[in-house]
């Protein structure tokens, strides 16, 4: 998990955050996370109070019988430290409560904003960003359903552990060396072995564990591969050999499984005797102690070793911590990085000139490769020019630059060389929303039939297993309903591309209109065609002019008729290459 993020980080050229970073988005949070933390703080004073409480009820319990007021002693003191444990529980559940409420909400707000933030930010981004595979739709996806959520665990409940568990320590420690040194120096002396020996148990597992992974994987995949693959399989009669080389991959990480429950059983029998072993050393010594007389009050044996091994315990829950922080440190420098990305051209940007646009449209020597296929370049030097209210119609074989054109009209990407100009205006200059307002991007791709609504409803479903209503039913759902009962022919109109040409043709009246073409039939009326090849404009001129002249385009609309004609028998043409160059 750690080495896949580094990888990523090291890919994105991002680097881990620490936690001061995190606390600086979070900057909203800081006094739920202060309040949070001030009630770590206090939970932390309860473990030593309660270790020092318990030394108590052993004396209390163990009265001088000699004493003739040992029971109403006995009751005032047990009444007294009763009390004291009720205070106790009052003042661990109040700051549990706080602790999981303000650490939890804190952390769904700091997801929540970041979440919202570096969807902001990638909405800002450019065509170029989205090129790069980098930024796939599965990679955002990952990182803000995933990693996001992941940055939360550095201030969760947990950081409010690490909290407690120094103060609980720290305290502990002061009470031991406070009663009695030597017996806290040989309690601190031995405690590490406790948690090296858990420490050491930890590593070992995380490291079988990580090749019992992949043994694992392998035979996973020969499963998957054999299932996938089944009929191959069952043709080659394959069935015997993949179960034994199943079995093989198997073989391996179920073997280290059952040596890992011998080791593991070691490692947990080792760390627990250790506990008891200190509780030995220690009774042992305290005995000594008592009896060379260094230590006058033989309870503040019990207050030292109860101060340290009741508040070490602690540690455990901190160290808890730990491995989270280290993948929300990950997780983290991976989204700052996503939210410190500035887009070449941004998206949402408020800058910029909003000029009355006419439509007036000129690409001066324009030179353009993509970002993503640097050395390819695309356009080369293209000049075009279109007139308010014209339509211009570009055509060209596949690939040649056309769509391309449109893309930097729309400001998708910036030529590398030249300009493209809007009314006088450079497109850099203008506010790329104000610019995008004042567009339509039409596909060029029909994605309706060309018959009825009604066919184009029920196209495919045999005659007779559909009904009136449920057509409506449909219709009303696509929320086009109304907009077709007010039609002249209703569910009876005709749609499909001769209508989409006529609505084009209504929409570009009085409009500036460039068309990328793939039928030529559609632009012979266009004011201006012009032949785009390797990126430049070979030929310019209207239909009537081109096709006099006998060159590119007349070329074309030769090559067309023949495949035309090739097609005909189909009964939609337009995606069906007759119609691409
Ligand atoms: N985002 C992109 N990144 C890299 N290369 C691209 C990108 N978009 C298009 N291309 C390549 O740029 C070239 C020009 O593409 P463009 O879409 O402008 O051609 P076209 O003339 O519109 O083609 P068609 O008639 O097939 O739609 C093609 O080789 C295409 O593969």
């Amino acid at each position: 998990m750690i080495n896949c993020h580094l990888s990523e980080l090291e890919e994105e050229g991002a680097a881990k955050a620490n936690l001061f970073r995190i606390l600086k988005y979070a900057r909203p949070e800081w006094l739920m996370l202060i309040f949070a933390t001030v009630n770590a703080i206090i939970q932390g004073c309860v473990f030593p109070a309660f270790s020092l409480f318990f030394t108590q009820i052993i004396e209390t319990f163990s009265p001088d019988l000699n004493d003739p007021n040992w029971r109403d002693k006995m009751r005032k003191d047990g009444h007294f430290w009763a009390l004291m444990f009720l205070v106790l529980a009052g003042v661990m559940g109040i700051t549990m409560l706080f602790q999981a409420t303000f650490y939890g909400v804190s952390a769904e707000r700091l997801t929540k904003r970041l979440r919202s933030k570096v969807f902001r930010n990638i909405m800002r981004m450019d065509a170029a960003y989205f090129d790069n595979p980098r930024h796939s739709p599965g990679k955002i996806s990952t990182r803000l359903a995933s990693d996001v959520p992941t940055v939360k665990s550095a201030i969760d409940y947990r950081i409010g552990s690490v909290f407690n568990s120094f103060v609980s320590v720290s305290c502990g420690i002061g009470i031991a060396f406070y009663f009695c040194w030597q017996m806290a120096l040989l309690v601190l002396a031995i405690f590490p072995l406790l948690g090296v020996a858990q420490g050491l148990q930890m590593k070992f597992l995380a490291g079988v564990a990580g090749k019992d992974a992949k043994e694992m994987e392998n035979s996973g995949k020969v499963a998957l591969e054999a299932i996938e693959n089944i009929r191959t399989v069952q043709a080659l009669t394959l069935q015997k050999r993949l179960y034994y080389h199943f079995c093989h991959h198997l073989d391996r990480p179920h073997r280290m499984n059952r040596r890992k429950a011998l080791l593991q059983g070691l490692s947990y029998g080792f760390a627990s005797s250790i506990f008891y072993f200190l509780y030995a050393a220690s009774f042992r010594f305290g005995v000594w102690l008592i009896f060379a007389q260094k230590v006058n009050n033989p309870m503040n044996v019990l207050r030292t070793l109860f101060a340290i091994s009741f508040t070490a315990g602690s540690l455990g829950w901190a160290s808890a911590y730990f491995p989270e922080y280290a993948k929300a440190t990950f997780a983290a420098g991976l989204i700052f990085k996503m939210l410190e990305e500035e887009p070449h051209i941004d998206g949402m940007t408020q800058n910029g000139k909003r000029p009355k646009i006419s439509g007036a449209v000129d690409l001066i020597k324009v030179f353009f490769r993509y970002p993503e296929r640097p050395d390819v370049t695309i356009l080369e030097g293209l000049d075009l020019s279109v007139k308010p209210g014209e339509t211009l119609a570009l055509v060209g074989p596949s690939g040649c630059g056309k769509s391309t054109v449109i893309s930097l009209l729309e400001r998708f990407y910036d030529p590398l060389d030249g300009a493209v100009i809007m009314d006088g205006e450079d497109l850099r200059g203008i506010n790329p929303t104000w610019l995008r307002s004042h567009m339509a991007l039409v596909s060029q791709e029909p994605i309706l039939f060309d018959t009825s609504i009604r066919s184009n409803i029920v196209y495919g479903l045999p005659e007779g297993s559909y009904t009136e209503d449920q057509i409506i039913e449909v219709a009303m759902k696509a929320n086009i309903h109304n907009f077709v009962s007010q039609l002249p022919d209703g569910y009876e109109t005709r749609v499909g591309d001769k209508l989409v040409q006529e609505a084009l043709d209504k929409a570009s009246e009085g409009r500036t209109c460039i068309v990328v073409a793939h039928r030529l039939a559609t632009i012979v009326n266009a004011s201006k065609i012009m032949v785009v090849k390797q990126g430049k404009i070979i030929e310019m001129g209207t239909h009537n002019e081109l096709m006099q002249k006998k060159g590119a385009y007349w070329a074309l609309t030769q090559k067309q008729a023949i495949k035309q004609n090739a097609t005909s028998d189909q009964e939609s043409d337009d995606e069906g290459g007759a119609a691409k160059f």
